[in-house]
């Protein structure tokens, strides 16, 4: 059970030990999963970790055979179809069409679409509604297929890496977009290799490696796993004195300022008390998501 503001929020996907294989190779394994409406679920993994096979599976694209509940019902289902957004890899684009033609076609579809006007003038796209989709360039295509995944609008979006293609300012402009979906209680499950706008948007990390599971929480959560810490501050005292403190794995100067990479922030810390008097400007900096998550996927045996 989710409680935000004191308020319960629903269970809006629940899957349980799903397995999937492509032929006889087995891609998903054993995966349990529960999302809550109004929550920012980040899907991450390396390439081939079974993300896009599982976003799929939850839209009802691919067959499973276990229990998979979303809305209530299983996916795919018209009743799921109706509130549910998407923006899949390789999306199709058709020749011929103009944005705002492709956007009325699809709004058919939906009994509660959005007004299409309104849509491209929220995403910024007024100046792209008569041109053909072909003529668009991939970030804009990326763009135009976002305006596609709200044109129902939908209570759940699945996004499977939209951002790739887009430039700094539509990414901007993109990810202040969710967080005012979030802030409709809208629900959304997003994949992306841009780890760093995920730990700042997402509410929820689910982390696959190689079809399972590793982890499933909060940045916060993840980061409390991980007590890799750097350490930073001035002082006139040498290296030497600091190299060899509790947990300290490794130790640089530059000039009066000396940075200390510690396996145990707090014990670090607290070996640090007898020089209190003689440094200065302490800060101290946790790690980020994408160092975690390459230590995590082993690409990275020690970081600085
Ligand atoms: N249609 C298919 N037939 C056979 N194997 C497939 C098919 N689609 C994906 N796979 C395999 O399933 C595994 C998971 O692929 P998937 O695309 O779900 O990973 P992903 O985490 O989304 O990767 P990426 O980050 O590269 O998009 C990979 O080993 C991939 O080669």
């Amino acid at each position: 059970m989710l409680i935000k503001g004191g308020v319960t929020m629903r269970e809006i996907v629940n899957v349980k030990e799903l397995n999937f294989s492509y032929g006889n190779k087995r891609v998903l394994k054993n995966l349990n999963l529960t999302i809550h409406q109004g929550e920012i679920v980040g899907l991450i993994g390396e390439n081939g970790a079974g993300k896009t096979t599982l976003l799929n599976i939850l839209l009802g694209l691919l067959p499973a055979d276990q229990e998979i509940k979303v809305f209530e019902g299983k996916p795919g289902q018209k009743k799921a179809r109706q509130k549910i957004g998407s923006m899949l890899q390789g999306d199709i684009v058709l020749a011929n069409v103009t944005v705002t033609e492709m956007l009325h076609e699809a709004a058919a579809q939906y009994f509660r679409s959005k007004n299409v006007t309104e849509l491209l003038q929220e995403l910024n796209l007024q100046k792209q509604a008569d041109q053909l989709l072909t003529n668009l360039s991939g970030g804009l295509q990326r763009r135009v297929t976002f305006a596609l995944a709200l044109i129902g609008n939908p209570e759940l979006l699945f996004l499977d890496e939209p951002t790739v293609g887009m430039d700094a300012q539509a990414r901007k402009m993109f990810w202040q977009r969710i967080q005012a979906l979030r802030d409709l209680g809208k629900t959304i499950v997003i994949t992306s290799h841009y780890l760093e706008e995920i730990q700042q948007t997402a509410d929820r990390l689910f982390i696959l490696q190689k079809g399972k599971f590793v982890f499933q929480g909060t940045f916060q959560e993840l980061q409390n796993k991980d007590k890799r810490t750097i350490i930073h501050f001035k002082t006139k005292l040498a290296i030497k004195n600091f190299q060899k403190l509790t947990a300290v794995v490794a130790a640089t100067q530059l000039e009066d300022w000396i940075d200390l990479v510690s396996d145990d922030g707090d014990a670090t810390l607290r070996s640090l008390v007898p020089f209190l008097e003689e440094i200065n400007n302490v800060s101290i900096q946790r790690e980020s998501l994408e160092n975690i998550f390459l230590k995590m996927t082993n690409r990275m045996e020690t970081l600085a």
